[in-house]
């Protein structure tokens, strides 16, 4: 394999996320080491507070570390400009986040082209986008309408075709499922499932078991620490790279 085949898409070494100090130092992530490789799924679980969402943002850039290093496609982004960063964010990753965080005043294709337009495309490029992508969630009937006319499950359906429109190298997902009823759920799980048979590479953040299933490597995080569910019998160690801190 090429040198190019084996990095992986995005890493981390030994990162760190610290907040407050003294009495009040918070390690939210404590020592990371993750490689997720090209098409790769990986779930990540975990209590509440343990640090799974401070890692997804570390990993896609919308936090700086204390301390280590991520590197997106080879490249350390951890230590880059702030403008350098954006383009990154703009161009390069994707995100899915619980709330959706969708413009209410913009329609769904609207949404869906207004990040297709910042990733570089041509309006036009942008719209042909935007729609296919709704066509591709099952939303192409619902293009013009405003997010507050949809269902939970259909605007987080809106947020991945918009995950989508700048073609990530990875989509990085927090807890995607999280706001949403049984049904909506399990056509956001279909969503993944389709994400994943077509080589996206993704990292989701859930505490959905069903998610996780779906999930190529699981991991699970405790105080800021990540462990390999599928070690030893999943992968290699040194593609793995999971760290097993030793309770006292
Ligand atoms: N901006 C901040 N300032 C101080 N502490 C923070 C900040 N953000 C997160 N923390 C702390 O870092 C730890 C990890 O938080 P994080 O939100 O990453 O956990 P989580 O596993 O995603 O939790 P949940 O499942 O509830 O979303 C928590 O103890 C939290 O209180």
């Amino acid at each position: 394999m090429s040198d190019a085949a084996d990095t992986p898409v995005l890493s981390a070494h030994g990162l760190r996320k610290e907040y407050g100090k003294g009495e009040g130092l918070v390690r939210a992530v404590d020592g990371v080491d993750l490689d997720v490789s090209a098409g790769e799924t990986v779930a990540i679980m975990g209590p509440s507070g343990c640090g799974k969402s401070t890692l997804l943002h570390l990993l896609g850039g919308l936090d700086r570390p204390s301390g280590g290093e991520v590197q997106l496609n080879g490249r350390r982004i951890d230590n880059i400009s702030e403008k350098a960063l954006a383009r990154m964010r703009r161009t390069e990753v994707s995100y899915v986040f619980q709330s959706f965080h969708l413009m209410e005043e913009l329609t769904a294709v609207e949404n869906v082209e207004l990040s297709a337009l910042l990733a570089g495309r041509s309006p036009r490029a942008a719209r042909r986008r935007a729609e296919e992508l709704l066509k591709q969630v099952g939303l192409a009937g619902r293009a013009r309408f405003l997010p507050s006319a949809l269902s939970g499950g259909q605007r987080q359906r809106v947020a991945v075709a918009r995950a989508l429109s700048n073609d990530p190298l990875v989509v990085l997902a927090d807890e995607p499922t999280g706001n949403l009823d049984s049904a909506a759920t399990l056509d956001v799980l279909q969503l993944f499932k389709d994400l994943h048979d077509s080589g996206q590479t993704l990292v989701i953040v859930t505490h959905d078991a069903r998610i996780a299933a779906t999930a190529d490597r699981k991991f699970s995080m405790r105080d800021g620490v990540l462990m390999d569910e599928s070690w030893p019998t999943g992968g290699t160690t040194g593609q793995l790279g999971a760290r097993i801190r030793l309770e006292d």
